[in-house]
């Protein structure tokens, strides 16, 4: 599914009208349409009209931009429908956007109840309210008299029980970034116009969302947005059109032969975890290199499927017999793997896998050119200072963040951006493990997880993936199509062990259930 940004938002909303000849009203037409089939889909307005809801209406809180004319839309659809409305302005009408002026006119025409909020103390009598006070024209911070107004909402449906509806994004939401402003209100439902706005998926965004809805604007905007960023998400759609049949024929050899390097004193069951994985994911042959010291524990405990060799300092053989080589899981900190890094770096022409340890031993990778995000120069905003070969590459954050030098809470600021000019300077697939995952593409493709639960927060996770991307891989999948199916896999895997046990299952349990998340996927397109 298509995911959009306030800038794309704003393109489809100045380019469609261009390229079409489509005025935005029939957009804005379309949006209040939607609204009003989503708020049908979940109450029976009708009743409003009973004697037992006599003098009950939905309230429609509206600022005086597009946003707020939406709601005057979607007021005007319900009363002709025989609901009972009320619309309270929030600002100077007479600074609004020319087409609240004309939404607003309609309105009062039909002889809605228009009043402005100063007037308006009636909270007792709403049973649904509708926030239309900003949406993708956030400009900064929400202003202290819309934090007012929020603040009162949220006051009165402790006081009266009534659902929060936001217009496209809650009013202090940035539709790009999933930052919110001081007074941001979680809504109960959000309905958004044309595709899932990219904040409503990225934390804090994600918390006051509420339940989303798409509501669809009825005009070819996918067609203007081809030559601009793609983002999508990961979901169960996306993993079935990439899954594949085994051929009946299927061998052994034909399924890959993987080399997973990994393994320290310390950390023992980290390439056990990712070697099992891989072969749950259907990996044909299996072999770990681990540290000679550890190689006699990892083989009594590993399953049987898995073969187990030592790390030796020259592994271009070990690796050259192989269709994947993964590399990181548990490896340590030391110079010697700095040193192992950079020969399978150098002497390995395979696809690769880095993750974890072999990650750390990269150090700075790149550089992050803050006044470049400021003026909004993409392409300026990261330089390479070290070449990776195409790859995967798995970090999870505060990897990322020694990779490109950069403090966390920066990365979270600016997630899907920077992933994106990482994986395009770079010209490699990343899969940054944060809440939610991305997978970003040379390209500039970038998948947003939606799938996955708290639970996963465990040590060994990281792990697991890495054995299931590299699986895909041996398997024949591409790159990209191994790390988008391996985000939705593991994470699937874990939902079905959450529906028992929100938290508390393992690594493990996820490995044990994804021929269980594969069968689903091939299962439904049967
Ligand atoms: N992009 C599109 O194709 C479509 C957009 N539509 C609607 O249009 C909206 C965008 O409309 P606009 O661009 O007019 O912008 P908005 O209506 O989202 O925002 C502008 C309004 O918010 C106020 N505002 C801005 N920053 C503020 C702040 N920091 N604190 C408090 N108030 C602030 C402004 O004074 C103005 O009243 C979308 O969110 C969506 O609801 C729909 O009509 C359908 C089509
Ligand atoms: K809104």
């Amino acid at each position: 599914m298509h995911i959009l940004t306030r800038e794309d938002a704003q393109y489809i909303d100045h380019i469609v009208p261009t390229a079409f000849d489509i005025p935005l009203e029939l957009l804005m037409e379309n949006a209040g349409r939607g609204l009003v089939d989503a708020l049908w889909g979940n109450y029976n307005l009708l009743q409003l009209d009973e004697n037992n809801m006599q003098g009950r209406f939905v309230l429609f809180l509206c600022g005086c931009g597009n946003n707020g004319a939406d709601g005057l839309v979607a007021a005007r659809h319900l009363m002709e429908q025989g609901v009972p409305v009320r619309v309270v302005l929030c600002g100077n009408p007479d600074k609004g956007s020319t087409l609240f002026q004309s939404q607003l006119k309609r309105c009062k025409v039909m002889g809605c109840s228009v009043e402005v909020y100063d007037d308006f103390n009636d909270w007792s009598q709403a049973v649904v309210v509708v926030e239309g006070l900003v949406g993708t024209g956030l400009e900064g911070v929400l202003r202290s008299s819309t934090i007012e107004i929020l603040h009162d909402i949220d006051i009165m449906r402790t006081q009266y029980g009534f659902d929060v509806w936001a217009i496209d994004v809650p009013a202090g939401l940035d539709a790009t970034t999933g930052q919110i402003s001081e007074g941001t209100l979680a809504c109960d439902y959000t309905v958004t116009f044309g595709a899932m706005k990219q904040g409503l998926l990225l934390y804090p965004g994600k918390n006051v969302g509420g339940v989303c809805i798409v509501a669809p604007l009825g005009v070819p905007w996918q067609q203007m947005i081809e030559d601009r960023y793609k983002t999508f998400t990961i979901d169960n759609e996306l993993a079935e059109l990439l899954i594949e049949y085994r051929s009946d024929t299927a061998h052994k050899g034909v399924n890959g032969n993987l080399l997973i390097i990994g393994g320290s004193q310390d950390m023992v069951g980290a390439p056990i975890l990712a070697g099992e994985a891989a072969v749950h994911s259907g990996a044909g042959k299996t072999t770990l290199a681990v540290p000679e010291k550890i190689q006699k524990i990892v083989q009594d405990r590993i399953i049987p499927e898995v073969m187990v060799t030592s790390i030796t300092d020259d592994m271009s053989d070990l690796c050259h017999q192989r269709n994947v080589v993964a590399i990181g899981p548990g490896l340590g900190r030391t110079d010697e793997v700095k040193t192992l890094v950079q020969s399978v770096l150098t002497t390995c022409d395979n696809p690769l896998v880095f993750d974890a340890d072999a990650l750390y031993a990269m150090g700075h990778i790149g550089i992050v050119n803050t006044d470049a995000l400021m003026s909004g120069d993409f392409n300026e905003l990261y330089s390479v200072s070290k070449s990776i070969p195409l790859c995967v590459m798995t970090p999870h954050l505060g990897e990322f963040s020694r990779l490109i030098d950069m403090p966390v809470k920066w990365i979270e600021h600016n997630y899907v951006i920077v992933a994106r000019a990482f994986a395009m300077a770079h010209n490699v697939v990343l899969v940054l493990k944060g809440i939610p995952s991305l997978v970003a593409l040379p390209d500039g493709t970038v998948y947003i997880n939606t799938i996955g639960n708290s639970g996963m927060g465990t040590g060994g996770m990281g792990d697991v993936l890495t054995g299931i991307i590299s699986a895909f891989i041996s398997q024949g999948y591409s790159l990209q199509d191994s790390a988008v199916l391996g985000v939705y896999v593991h994470s699937r895997s874990a939902d079905l062990l959450s529906d028992n046990k929100p938290w508390g299952y393992t690594p493990s349990d996820v490995s044990l259930h994804i021929g269980q998340v594969i069968g689903e996927l091939l299962g439904e397109r049967k």
